[in-house]
């Protein structure tokens, strides 16, 4: 009996390891079969991809040894992990043949393609991920601009298919103006979201647009209330990506990333590149060109701008800032626009207030104020009726405000990538201009970062700031993103207002 039991056992435990082995190769076989799939999935995926953006227009032979000059003079960078063979476009002849004629005939204004344009065109028109760095002022608007439009056109869908994110409402609002010029010229229709206006416009305009241009809180607000969606969307900017990339928006970012097409051309543009965003920036993008231009991986300063840096007592500040303002104002200068940057809001009201009682002609632009008192202020800069703009670090980035001889740091900013940007509101497309920045003990442990700034774009170390030594302090993750974020100021409280 016990002899049959065990026979029994061990036929019973044979079938089981027989059916085991079964099942693992099936398993095995059905894993392949269903990775094969995939594969094939993702190669006519990517296929599309590339048909859809690629150009069938012969291109220009470009003169290799121009090429050569072109690529050491403006001390280009390109990592290309596709190592994809492409010419810059050196001049619009080179371009027009790779983009509607519409668009090349809108930018005969300009003699040239700047050489962050240049070089990423090529790259952008074949549907790369980019990461494109380049100085302040150096025409990044339209290196991502100019493909977008190229990419609309050639889609036979008539959907919201372009999305580019900005940090600020004024930023986002001239990038619409500049994009909007051209897409009206080819018969398509942009749309700009922001908040602190009302949402019913941009609804309307939302439903017959092809390209968007948003803040971060106000496209999620939409994207909330059903009135927008980004399933469509293709062609994905950050401006001011570090920014962008930083804590306070990184998880609106992440968001919105995940609401898009997973089809999706990536592309990040910024004049600062800190190590600490990569990484993150990497989740975004497939195999991105890295393109850089003049900063050899450091952070660095448009060098037609001359540096001043003056430490002073804290309590000289504003005597200082009077001094200056004769200096930077006076005989043929009078009407010379001025930047000033304060570092807190409170600071920028009070700040104004003493100018305009001594006389100054100042219009502010801060968080404190709401949209329509911002956009105004900005205007009445831009159109010479003030001659000075007291701002916070709102107006930081991006801003193009056409002669701004001067910027003046009345108050350090909190990073040294926000200096950068700051002093790149003056010397843009070519010209030149003055950055004078008052320092103070309170910014010592960013003395180091500053003078590498300085020495990197050839201007004077002062004495006095030496004294701090060079010790830097390491930038944090989250050093100013978490300070400076645009909010909504026609929802109700339910988050924390920051500047
Ligand atoms: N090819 C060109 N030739 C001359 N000027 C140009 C060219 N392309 C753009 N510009 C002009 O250069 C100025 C700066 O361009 P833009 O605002 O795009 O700079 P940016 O690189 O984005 O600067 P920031 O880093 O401060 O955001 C604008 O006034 C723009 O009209």
């Amino acid at each position: 009996m016990a002899k049959d039991k065990r026979a029994r056992e061990d036929k019973q435990a044979e079938s089981a390891e027989k059916r085991q082995k079964k099942d693992k190769k099936e398993k095995k076989l059905k894993d392949h079969k269903e990775k094969k799939s995939k594969a094939s999935k993702k190669e006519k995926k990517d296929k599309k991809r590339e048909k859809h953006r690629s150009t069938d227009k012969p291109q220009i032979e470009v003169d290799s040894a121009a090429v050569g000059e072109f690529l050491k003079t403006n001390e280009v960078e390109i990592e290309d992990p596709k190592k994809t063979s492409v010419s810059p476009t050196l001049s619009f002849d080179h371009l027009r043949p790779l983009v509607d004629s519409r668009i090349s005939s809108h930018l005969d204004k300009y003699a040239k393609p700047t050489p962050i344009q240049a070089v990423v065109w090529p790259y952008l028109l074949t549907g790369r991920d980019m990461v494109g760095v380049a100085e302040t002022g150096s025409g990044k608007t339209m290196a991502f601009g100019v493909p977008a439009v190229e990419h609309l056109l050639k889609s036979d869908s008539k959907a919201l298919q372009v999305l580019i994110i900005s940090p600020t409402r004024e930023l986002a609002s001239q990038i619409y103006d500049n994009l909007n010029e051209l897409t009206t010229k080819v018969g398509l229709e942009c749309v700009c979201v922001y908040g602190g206006v009302s949402k019913d416009e941009q609804r309307r305009a939302v439903k017959r647009s092809q390209c968007v241009i948003a803040t971060p809180g106000r496209l999620i607000d939409l994207i909330e209330d059903g009135s927008i969606s980004l399933d469509k969307i293709n062609y994905l900017v950050l401006d001011e990506a570090d920014r962008m990339l930083e804590k306070g928006f990184e998880e609106d970012i992440k968001k919105v990333m995940k609401l898009t097409n997973g089809n999706r051309q990536t592309l990040m543009f910024t004049a600062t590149w800190p190590k600490e965003v990569r990484e993150l920036a990497m989740n975004f993008m497939d195999k991105p060109v890295k393109v850089t231009i003049g900063q050899r991986d450091e952070l660095s300063a448009n060098k037609r701008i001359q540096q001043v840096v003056e430490v002073v007592d804290p309590r000289e500040k504003e005597q200082k800032l009077l001094q200056m303002l004769r200096k930077y104002q006076s005989g043929a200068k009078k009407d010379d626009k001025l930047l000033i940057f304060a570092l807190y809001k409170k600071e920028a009201a009070r700040v104004e207030k003493t100018l305009t009682y001594k006389g100054f002609s100042v219009a502010a632009l801060h968080g404190d104020l709401n949209q329509a008192q911002r956009t105004q202020a900005l205007q009445d800069f831009k159109a010479g009726k003030h001659n000075i703009l007291l701002a916070t670090d709102v107006a930081a980035r991006g801003l193009d405000i056409p002669n701004v001889k001067v910027v003046i740091n009345l108050t350090f900013p909190l990073t040294v990538e926000d200096y950068v940007h700051r002093i790149g509101r003056t010397g843009r497309a070519g010209q030149t201009g003055i950055s004078h920045t008052l320092f103070t003990e309170h910014e010592k442990h960013l003395a180091g970062a500053l003078m590498n700034v300085l020495r990197g774009a050839g201007q004077p170390v002062p004495e006095e700031l030496l004294k701090y030594g060079s010790h830097t302090k390491k930038k944090t993750h989250g050093a100013y993103g978490a300070f400076f974020k645009d909010v909504d100021m026609t929802k109700k409280a339910k988050k924390i207002t920051f500047d």
